[in-house]
């Protein structure tokens, strides 16, 4: 089945990278049925992209049988250098496709091409890594306390695993469970984010090709169904492992309907993350490193810097310094090569943001750049913002924002910023801009916190542990941890 039946076409290279299928136990290929459909939304133009099916729990539930039967072949039939070399192929094929990704991205997500670009690369990156990690995954022979004794560790795979991923990384939050999974032995059924389900179909179209055995990677579109579908991905005894990207609250009832069967759970959740400025900071790399840390998708990143602690000393200059640099962003379609920041995922997300700077405006913030809906491009539209004079108890400093508005708040010592940092139940990244290293080091240890940048504002790569403290999560993904997640001793 080819999509695109709808008022709104995307231009790709091949369309059949949207050939949407589920596979039965024998690995058949079916065209998924549905009595309801839901649309695709390009958040740009408001245009339908396609109409897809809405899959229930009966659809679930073929796909998790057939998952089970396909896993037996991942874990046992293939060998860890079949899997990595499936996995390098599959790598390879999102590179040959990457214009097409990006595009689908794009279309679906808003973000600019650019980064849909660079999500493609990131997305393919952590195939290729874990081709890497398929090739290690070793035992040990500790001696235990009987002399005459010894005791062999294997790791196996954990078995079928139910993965649900977020709207705001269409591709690289499918490919980091996923390829982990894979290489670990393991089949997975994906419901992708309603907004964002057809970059899912392509990066399972691309699997397939690869050499992903039929069954071993279903995707389960649903909007209406979501609540049942996530029931059965999160009870059914068959699957023995959930991993969830996305929202705290969310996480916590899957979290729950999991230990019904005593799944194993990895969950990546919101974020707050601080961005510490201190007095000694170099104004230049602090400035470049808080623009690229909040604005990364127009701050719809969980890693996003959520607010900024600038020290007095320094205040007036950074505030400067990135309002110029926000009055130079480019907000459009993220088709458009001259667009640097492209709309938030829904008109709700605009409403939210308003709601954040009307709060702020009202506890005594200044708005220095931004502050409104751009309503002439579109109903999903924000401005860039930045916020001066935020005051601590403002709503921006407590909860996460998931929009494009930076909020200054003014610090004067270590002491005072670190418990206004760590004062939060979420714990995913923090920033620290300082000149002095011996700093550096002392808050990157103090900040509660999974991940921290010191002088940086982009923290993402395979190679290091992702994942959160606190209600940001539990677990880690990519980096030589990622794989564990997919194990059992
Ligand atoms: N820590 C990380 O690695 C990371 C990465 C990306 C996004 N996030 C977080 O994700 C959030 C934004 O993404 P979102 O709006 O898509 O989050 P969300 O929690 O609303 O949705 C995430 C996924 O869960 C599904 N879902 C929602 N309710 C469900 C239910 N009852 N049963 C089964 N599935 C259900 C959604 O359809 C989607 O596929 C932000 O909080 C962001 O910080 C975290
Ligand atoms: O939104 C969070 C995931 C993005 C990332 O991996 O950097």
């Amino acid at each position: 089945m080819v999509l695109f039946l709808c008022p709104e076409s995307i231009d790709l290279r091949d369309n059949t990278l949207l050939r949407y299928v589920t596979f039965g136990t024998d690995g058949d290929e079916r065209t998924p049925e549905a009595k309801e459909t839901f649309s695709v939304i390009n958040p740009a133009t408001e245009n339908v992209i396609c109409r897809l099916p809405d899959l229930n729990e009966d659809a679930t539930l073929d796909a998790v049988q057939a998952v089970v039967k396909a896993s037996r072949v991942v874990g046992s039939d293939l060998s860890p250098q079949d899997r990595s070399d499936i996995l390098l192929a599959w790598k390879a094929l999102m590179i040959e496709n990457i214009e097409d990704l990006a595009k689908i991205i794009t279309s679906e997500n808003g973000k600019p091409l650019t980064e849909a670009r660079a999500e493609v690369h990131y997305a393919a990156n952590f195939l290729g890594w874990f081709a890497g990690e398929a090739l290690r995954i070793e035992g040990s022979v500790p001696r235990p306390s009987d002399r005459a004794n010894r005791v062999v560790v294997i790791r196996q795979p954990v078995g079928p695993v139910a993965v649900i991923t977020p709207w705001n990384f269409p591709a690289a939050m499918i490919t980091r469970k996923v390829g982990a999974a894979f290489a670990a032995g393991c089949g997975s059924v994906v419901k992708p984010a309603a907004e964002t389900p057809l970059t899912a179909i392509a990066i399972a179209e691309l699997a397939r090709r690869a050499g992903v055995p039929n069954g071993a990677l279903q995707i389960i579109t649903t909007l209406k169904n979501t609540v049942q579908v996530g029931k059965v991905l999160t009870q059914h005894p068959d699957i023995c492992k959930m991993s969830f990207t996305g929202s705290s609250s969310v996480g916590k009832l899957l979290a729950t309907q999991c230990t019904s069967t005593m799944k194993r759970v990895s969950l990546e959740l919101g974020g707050n993350a601080p961005f510490i400025v201190f007095d000694d900071a170099d104004i230049e790399t602090a400035t470049k490193a808080l623009i690229a840390s909040k604005f990364r998708h127009s701050g719809q990143t969980c890693v996003c810097t959520n607010r900024a602690y600038v020290q007095s000393g320094i205040y007036d200059r950074l505030l400067q310094a990135v309002t110029n640099e926000v009055e130079r962003f480019s907000l459009g379609n993220g088709m458009y090569s001259s667009t640097t920041h492209g709309p938030l995922i829904s008109p709700a997300a605009v409403k939210k943001n308003e709601h954040f700077v009307r709060d702020a405006v009202n506890k005594g913030a200044k708005v220095s750049v931004g502050g409104r809906a751009a309503t002439s491009l579109g109903s999903s539209f924000f401005e860039p913002t930045v916020l001066a004079n935020v005051s601590p108890d403002a709503l921006c400093a407590k909860e996460e924002i998931f929009g494009p508005i930076l909020p200054l708040i003014r610090f004067d010592t270590e002491d005072q910023v670190i418990q206004l940092a760590n004062d939060t139940k979420s714990g995913l990244a923090g920033y620290i801009a300082t000149g002095d290293l011996a700093r550096g080091w002392r808050l990157a240890e103090i900040l509660n916190v999974g991940m921290v940048g010191v002088n940086a504002g982009s923290i993402s790569d395979v190679a290091s542990p992702f994942g959160g403290v606190k209600e940001s999560g539990q677990g880690r993904e990519g980096s030589v941890l990622g794989i564990d997640e997919y194990l059992e001793a």
